[in-house]
Formats: C-alpha cells, sequence, structure tokens
C-alpha cells in the first residue's frame, strides 16, 4: 500500500498550471475567518493545511474584514449589510447544515463569500471550496449553493470491542478501546475530516451484533472522547444497543420491553449517556434477528421494543432506528417477503423518534437485488436506507467495484407506490410521504489499513455513499469524476477512461458472479467465492440451492403467483410488470422466475447460452479493466500502479474462478454444451468444490 493513499481524496496536490494558481493565490490573499467555534476552527485548519500544498504559498488571515479581503467566512447573520444583501436571496434557499460560495466585487475588488446560516455549514463550504480547487475549476465564476437534502447522512460500523470488524476487510477497527478516552489516535481526526469533507453527520460505532458492554462506564468514558474529537466536524455518536443489556449489565432479570424496571434501566442509561454526551445520537438496535436478542423473547413485537427504546431518549432528543433485517427459521415463507409481512402492520405504530432502517433489497446486499418492497410500502413511519459500502458479497476488498453505481440504481428506482415518481430517493428525502426523519445509512468499509479500505478504488465507495447521503439525486458518473480528480489527477487522458472502468465494474461483478437475477450462490460463511452446490447447512435459507433452484427443468427462484408470490409486496404496476417474462428487465429474470434452460431471452439467446455469456462477459470485462489501466501507466508512479495491478490480477483469476465453478456445475442440470465464445474451464468441478478459504477475513457470525 502506499503512503499517499492514507490521504484519501483530500490529496491537495501542487497545482502546476501557473495562471490557475495564480487566480487562486487572488482569491486566498488574504482570508477573514469568523472566530465563532471549534467547527470554524476546523474549517480553518483545514484552509492552512491545503492552500500551502497546493498553491506553496502561506495563508493570511485578518483579524477582521478590511478593504483588502478577498475571501471571507462567516455565517450569515454576522456579514456586513452590503454582503447580507448581496447572498441574501441564495441564503433563503438553503437549510442549516447548507452553504453558499459566491464571488462579488467590492469597491471594485473581487471577493469571495462562503457563507451559512449555522457554522457547521461554514465547514461544508470550505470543503466544498477546496474541492473545486482541486478540481481546478473556476471559482470566482460560479455560485455555489448547495444543501444536505437528507438529515442523517450516516456510517454503520460493524466493529466489535476487540477490534475485530464483522465483515470487515481493511485491517481491524480504528477504535482504539485500550488506549482511550486519554490516547487520541491522528486517525480519528482524519477520518472526521474525510467525512465531513462529503457531509456524513453521524456514525454508529458498534457492531449491530452487539455487546452489552459498551454500555457501561468504562465505555461510555470512551466512548465521549471519541465523540469529542468527532463534534467539531458535525458528527454526532450513536451506538447500538443490545436487547439484553439490562439483565447482562444491570442485573435484571428481564429485558421485557413492558418491565417497569427494565423501562426504568433504559430511561437511566439514557440520562447518563447524555450527561456525557449532550449531543449523543441514540441507539441502532438488530432485534430478533439472526439469534439477537429482542422483543419477541418475552413475547412482545418490534413497536414494543422500539417505543421504549425511544421513550427513555425522547427527553433527550435521541433517536432509534430499528432495524427491519429479519427472517425467521420458524418461517418457511421465502425469506424475501418476511421482513415485509413482519413489519408492514407496524407502520404508524412507532414513536415519532423511531426510524425503521431497511436494507436496499430484500435479501442481503447481493451484487445487484430488486428494491426492498417495504420501500414505498411503508407511508407513516420513517425509512431509512441502509446500503453496505463493505463488499461482502461482491468481492471483499480485493475487487475493484465501484459502488455508487449500485446505489444510485436502486435510489432511481421508481416504486410506483404513490404514482409514477415514487422514486426510492424521494421516499429517503422524505419528500415523497412528508417524513421528519430522513436518513441514509452505509455500512462502512473503513479499517486500520494504511488506506484505510484496503483497495484503494474501494475509497471511491465510502467518498460516493457520502456524496449520495447528502444528495441521492447525484449521478454515479459525476461521483467518479470528483473522485478521480480529487485523488488521482485531472487530466482527461487519465480520467474519461478511469471514469468508464468505474461505471462498468458494478456491471462487471454481476456478470461474473450472479447474472440474469441469479443471487446468494456465495460459498458458505464468508461469502467469498462461488457455492452454488452447497445445500447442507442447517437452515435450507442459508443454502445457495434454495435460490438458484437449478434442476433438469431449469433455473430461478419462481416468486410468481405459482411459487412464492413475493410479487404481491410490490405495486400493481411493478407486480404485473415484472410477472410477466416478456415485461421484466431481465436483471430480475432469475431473481423472479423459474425457467426452463431452452427458454429464449430477448435477444434469442437460449437462456443457459445466455447465462454462459453473461459470465464470458464479466471475465472479458475485468480484462478490459486491466487494459485500461494499463493504458493509465504514465499517470502513475510505480506503487500506485502495481497495487492496483496486482489486485486486478486476482479479480481476474477470481472473475474465471466464478465463471467456471458456476457454469460447470449449472451444466450438471442443463446438460447443454457451452456455447461459442466461452471459454473451456481450467479445471474440473471437484476441484473448484474443494477450494476452501480458512483464511477469509471479516468474519464472525456463526449463523450461515
Ligand atoms: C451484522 O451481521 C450481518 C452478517 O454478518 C451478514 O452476513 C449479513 O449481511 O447481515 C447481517 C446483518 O446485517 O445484520
Amino acid at each position: 500500500q502506499n503512503l499517499n493513499d492514507y490521504k484519501l481524496w483530500l490529496k491537495y496536490n501542487k497545482i502546476e498550471n501557473h495562471d490557475l494558481s495564480q487566480a487562486y493565490s487572488k482569491t486566498t490573499n488574504a482570508v477573514y475567518i469568523a472566530n465563532i467555534g471549534d467547527i470554524i476552527k476546523n474549517a480553518k485548519r483545514e484552509l492552512s493545511l491545503a492552500l500551502p500544498q497546493m498553491l506553496g504559498t502561506q495563508v493570511t488571515y485578518e483579524s477582521s474584514i478590511t478593504s483588502e479581503t478577498t475571501l471571507i467566512i462567516d455565517v450569515f447573520n454576522n456579514l456586513p449589510e452590503d454582503l447580507k444583501l448581496a447572498v441574501k436571496k441564495n441564503i433563503e434557499n438553503i437549510n442549516k447544515e447548507g452553504f453558499i460560495i459566491q464571488s462579488i466585487s467590492r469597491n471594485n475588488t473581487p471577493l469571495t463569500i462562503i457563507t451559512s446560516k449555522e457554522e457547521i455549514g461554514l465547514l461544508y463550504g470550505t470543503f466544498r471550496f477546496l474541492r473545486e480547487m482541486q478540481m481546478h475549476e473556476n471559482i470566482s465564476a460560479k455560485t455555489i449553493v448547495d444543501s444536505p437534502k437528507i438529515q442523517l447522512r450516516m456510517l454503520n460500523h460493524w466493529d466489535n470491542l476487540d477490534r475485530s470488524v464483522e465483515r470487515g476487510y481493511a485491517g481491524f477497527s480504528l477504535w482504539n478501546w485500550q488506549k482511550l478516552p486519554e490516547y487520541i489516535d491522528q486517525r480519528y481526526i482524519d477520518y472526521a475530516r474525510a467525512n465531513a469533507s462529503i457531509g456524513i453527520n453521524a456514525t454508529v460505532l458498534t457492531n449491530v451484533n452487539a455487546n452489552a458492554l459498551v454500555l457501561t462506564p468504562m465505555y461510555l468514558e470512551k466512548v465521549e472522547a471519541l465523540a469529542n474529537v468527532f463534534r467539531s466536524y458535525g458528527i454526532q455518536v450513536y451506538l447500538t444497543a443490545r436487547f439484553s443489556a439490562p439483565i447482562e449489565i444491570g442485573n435484571l432479570e428481564t429485558a421485557d420491553p413492558l418491565d417497569k424496571n427494565v423501562q426504568e434501566w433504559w430511561s437511566n442509561k439514557a440520562a447518563e449517556i447524555y450527561k456525557r454526551i449532550p449531543d449523543f445520537g441514540g441507539f441502532l438496535v438488530k432485534a430478533n434477528s439472526e439469534g439477537q436478542p429482542g422483543p419477541q423473547n418475552y413475547g412482545r413485537n418490534h413497536v414494543d421494543g422500539a417505543n421504549m427504546m425511544a421513550t427513555a431518549l425522547k427527553p433527550f432528543g435521541g433517536n432509534v432506528i430499528w432495524r427491519a433485517f429479519v427472517y425467521s427459521e420458524h418461517d418457511d415463507t421465502d425469506r424475501a417477503k418476511q421482513a415485509y409481512d413482519e413489519f408492514l402492520p407496524y407502520d404508524g405504530s412507532f414513536k415519532d423518534n423511531v426510524i425503521v432502517q431497511v436494507k436496499n433489497g430484500p435479501i442481503d446486499f447481493q451484487p445487484r437485488e430488486p428494491f426492498h418492497p417495504m420501500f414505498g410500502a411503508y407511508k407513516k413511519t420513517p425509512l431509512a436506507i441502509e446500503f453496505q459500502i463493505t463488499q461482502e458479497y461482491l468481492g471483499f476488498s480485493t475487487h475493484l467495484v465501484f459502488l455508487p453505481k449500485l446505489f444510485e440504481e436502486i435510489l432511481d428506482i421508481d416504486t410506483y407506490q404513490k404514482g409514477t415518481g415514487s422514486t426510492i430517493a424521494k421516499i429517503i428525502d422524505g419528500s415523497l410521504y412528508g417524513n421528519k426523519l430522513t436518513t441514509m445509512a452505509g455500512v462502512t468499509n473503513i479499517g486500520t489499513d494504511l488506506n484505510w479500505t484496503g483497495h484503494p478504488f474501494a475509497q471511491a465507495n465510502w467518498y460516493g455513499f457520502g456524496r449520495l447521503a447528502w444528495d441521492p439525486n447525484l449521478n454515479s458518473g459525476q461521483i467518479a469524476d470528483e473522485w478521480i480528480r480529487t485523488t488521482y489527477t485531472n487530466d482527461k487522458a487519465f480520467v474519461e477512461p478511469i471514469k468508464k472502468m468505474m461505471l462498468t465494474s458494478r456491471e462487471a461483478v454481476v456478470n461474473y458472479m450472479n447474472p440474469l437475477g441469479l443471487h446468494h450462490i456465495f460459498d458458505t460463511g464468508h461469502h467469498y467465492g462461488p457455492g452454488p452446490w452447497v445445500d447442507d447447512l442447517g437452515r435450507p435459507d442459508w443454502n445457495p440451492v434454495y435460490y438458484h433452484n437449478a434442476d433438469k427443468n431449469g433455473i430461478g427462484f419462481d416468486r410468481t403467483t405459482s411459487g412464492s408470490n413475493a410479487l404481491e409486496q410490490y405495486a400493481p404496476f411493478l407486480e404485473k410488470a415484472y410477472s410477466n417474462t416478456n415485461t421484466i428487465p431481465e436483471e430480475y429474470l432469475l431473481w423472479f422466475h423459474h425457467l426452463p434452460w431452452d427458454y429464449k431471452l430477448n435477444n434469442g439467446e437460449i437462456l443457459w447460452d445466455g447465462i454462459a455469456l453473461k459470465y464470458q462477459e464479466g471475465v472479458d470485462q475485468v480484462d478490459d479493466m486491466i487494459k485500461t489501466w494499463e493504458a493509465a501507466k504514465p499517470f502513475l508512479n510505480e506503487e500506485q500502479f502495481n497495487e492496483v495491478h496486482m489486485l486486478l490480477q486476482i479479480q481476474l483469476k477470481e472473475a474465471k474462478w466464478w465463471r467456471d465453478a458456476c457454469l460447470l456445475y449449472f451444466q450438471t442440470f442443463s446438460n447443454l454444451p457451452l456455447p461459442k465464445g466461452v471459454e473451456k474451464p481450467a479445471h474440473s468441478l471437484e476441484y473448484y468444490q474443494s477450494l476452501k478459504f480458512p483464511f477469509a477475513p471479516g468474519i464472525k457470525p456463526s449463523w450461515n
């Protein structure tokens, strides 16, 4: 790994273009930055770090606004009257975290103003200003008026107290519990800077498979120390709350949410936390899911559990984020249907500080899933969308996959639940149903690796998540563009091909792992390589064979009326369109239909050939990615080039592994030859079935 990778997209490379550098130097020649709090101090620190690196000059700060001032950073209320007037129209168009960057002429001198309603907007505005410089944009020629569209832009860490990270592929947890609270690792500060630079404003420090100990005083003191660092970057801290904590650390005999002592215990716990952390965000809870304790252990339901915690947090302004990731071993209906069936009756019964958090798809973070049917169907209780930034099912931190493409696909989908135009983006940003609490959560891919995310390009997934949480209508191409230019170079000859490579990488992984709607055919436990043959796990819904249903007659999961009828959970328009093999988008075909091997695809190929050719296409796409990277070599130093080149070679090897293993296995049912154009497998099926990965990182759970 390359030392420079540590800086993420905040590289602040020297600006070589003389004219541009001159123009920026003029704009930043005399800076007035208000002295109103700790957040703005961090904006000032960032300027003092970035400007000398980019421009080669030190920043001169002024103690008051003078006729010499070239850049003003202050909240609207503090601006001199003439400047207030200049930005007045725009200030009405931002919310309390938004900002304006506007250049005017004052007494014939050019002046740039970064302003906002509140202090946090100035930090976001400063980061934006610096990004514009990194992207060599003509700042003084444009006015930028921007605000986040979603209130809680949140990372979910699946970090355990022993510093292992569930589904983490980038080293250990950042949180050094042993040295906290005294020792503040520089990493905490750089983590906060990176998050603030893209507008992430909340973080859940601990795994949803929770350990109650984090709620004991010894740990709370450490959490407080982290909260103290993050506060001045506008980041609020949340914790996961283990439902059985009152028993485990509170000496109670029950955790029944209707028990007075239990309720009191949680209220006292909330008070204790808020005494230390007055702006504590609240609890994220995984209950009665994959073996985690919950209200159902006491014959109660999700509403009882969530509302009990909501009552405890309410006096302090905290939220409960209650996950809807549930599927039960006692339920033999289609796993894809269970969360909807269980949660739909509760819509509207939760207290107003409860948010229900739903994964983007109904199974589990597959390379491609149709959207989770709760989106749009839940109309009263606010839903948070949960994306997975860590690549549990997408090649860990080894494969290059640009996830904003996946996130965008989901956000843009029309659920039709309130007529045409009921997109998931509008549900999440609250505009469709008028929800007051809006949230986007991302299960993070960050760890102690030198480059934070294991794969240098996985940084783009952290970046892109943050950008989409800020504005779910952003385009993934724009996000890739920003990331490449701030991380590598602005040279078009590099930017354009690399952007193309990133934008195709998501479809490539779908093709070589799970084409045409196939899903969950991963090897068991670690979810790394292919395991479509696995059929012997304790629960049927953990077995890949449950999901592909291949037999001599065909392949796919019938979710129409002749099968599980999961389609009934979607709006009538989609139910109808997806029920019909002529109108369903082919990328969802085998998600909803079981079809014969000789079924004719849109392009005239039979299904078997189509599947095989998709696998081959995925391999070819990775091959192209390697060619693109090789052609980009002149723009990279040796380490930068080599690290990604080595990773891409592994990706190619493993794309072939997926192709060969899946095709050889499915061929035992189809009994058809591989079509022309598909490479002959390098090994036998038995060989692929014998591969074992005891070294796979990131596993902790024992349930699948
Ligand atoms: C935290 O547990 C995870 C589990 O490791 C993972 O395999 C699955 O994706 O989902 C679970 C969840 O989201 O709760």
